[in-house]
């Protein structure tokens, strides 16, 4: 945090230096300027870029890597710090539990949460020759895609999303999926192929949404990002989070949750959320898949997680973090 002459504060915000990192980090900033602006608060914002050990680690799968949020730890220490005073996170890349003293501070409205596949020709998922090559290094993706297409030959992909698309033509694949949310961030949506329904792919746990995250002890900021919070992306968001913290599960193991509100309110009690949970195994031999409804978010991502275990969800898990 600094103070500029004229009296106003300086809020620091943290990012990865992706593309796609920088691209969404300006656009929160853009917005967070308006917000700042309508209510007379009258703050500037300063970028600062922060590698992270996923970042460093590109030759080896993320699932072999081990550890959760590889693409956090060090935003939040700069947190902490007080380095930054803003964390700009896709939620999909934040582990369950934050660090001590840090929250989020917002999770703005999501966007389209579901997978899509960038293909060399086709547009869709039937379009795909048999024995088909698709980049993915999403055991999530490659489960729910060999579940239908037990045909189809996944092989792992890194990288950030530009990268990864030029593999599409480099590496010989016949298509490579990605979030969409990602793609429409970049503004590059005319690129996709084929969008896949999440009944086919169930997203990753808050796909497509962002966590804004700040330190517990900073009013001033908290203030802000509640101003900038999306009440009912945080509702599904806080319903997917906590399957994934019932399940123990990081960003790199097949876990996938997507929610919905069915009916808001301000009513705990009258509000209506639907969570469809899946765990499976890589080569998509098994694909378990459970959904409820529930009032209460956290409730609710531990029943379908307990759901989920009670046929076998654990011992999936387990196997496969070894
Ligand atoms: N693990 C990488 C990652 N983290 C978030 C997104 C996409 C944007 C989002 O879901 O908010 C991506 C890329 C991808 O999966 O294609």
């Amino acid at each position: 945090m600094e103070t500029t002459n004229n009296g106003q504060r300086t809020i620091v915000v943290g990012t990865r230096q992706s593309a796609l990192a920088l691209t969404q980090t300006g656009q929160v900033i853009e917005e967070l300027k308006r917000i700042s602006e309508k209510h007379g608060l009258g703050y500037s914002f300063e970028i600062r870029k922060i590698v992270t050990k996923g970042d460093r680690i590109l030759d080896v799968m993320l699932s072999k890597v081990g550890g959760k949020g590889l693409f956090v730890k060090e935003i939040e220490q700069a947190l902490l710090d007080g380095e930054i005073d803003i964390a700009v996170h896709c939620v999909k890349d934040m582990p369950y539990e934050l660090q001590e003293g840090l929250m989020n501070g917002a999770i703005p409205k999501r966007v389209d949460p579901r997978d899509c596949l960038i293909m060399k020709e086709g547009s869709s998922l039937n379009d795909l020759p048999k024995g088909a090559r698709v980049g993915t290094s999403s055991l999530r993706r490659s489960c729910q895609l060999k579940n239908v297409r037990p045909d189809l030959q996944v092989e792992s992909v890194r990288g950030n999303i530009d990268s990864r698309i030029r593999k599409l033509e480099t590496e010989g694949f016949d298509a490579i999926v990605l979030a969409t949310a990602g793609m429409i961030r970049m503004g590059w949506e005319d690129r996709i192929s084929a969008t896949i329904p999440v009944d086919v792919s169930v997203p990753a746990v808050g796909q497509g949404a962002l966590g804004i995250e700040c330190r517990v002890e900073d009013p001033a900021v908290r203030e802000l990002l509640s101003l900038y919070n999306d009440e009912e992306t945080s509702l599904v968001i806080r319903a997917e989070r906590s399957l994934l913290g019932a399940l123990n599960g990081g960003c790199q193991i097949p876990i996938g949750a997507y929610a919905t509100v069915r009916q808001m309110s301000t009513d705990s009690a009258a509000l209506e959320l639907e969570l469809t949970g899946i765990v499976g195994t890589p080569d998509g031999s098994v694909l378990l898949k459970e959904m409820l409804r529930g009032s209460d978010p956290e409730q609710l991502g531990r029943d379908v997680a307990a759901a989920l275990s009670a046929r076998g969800a654990d011992r999936i898990l387990a196997e496969i973090e070894g």
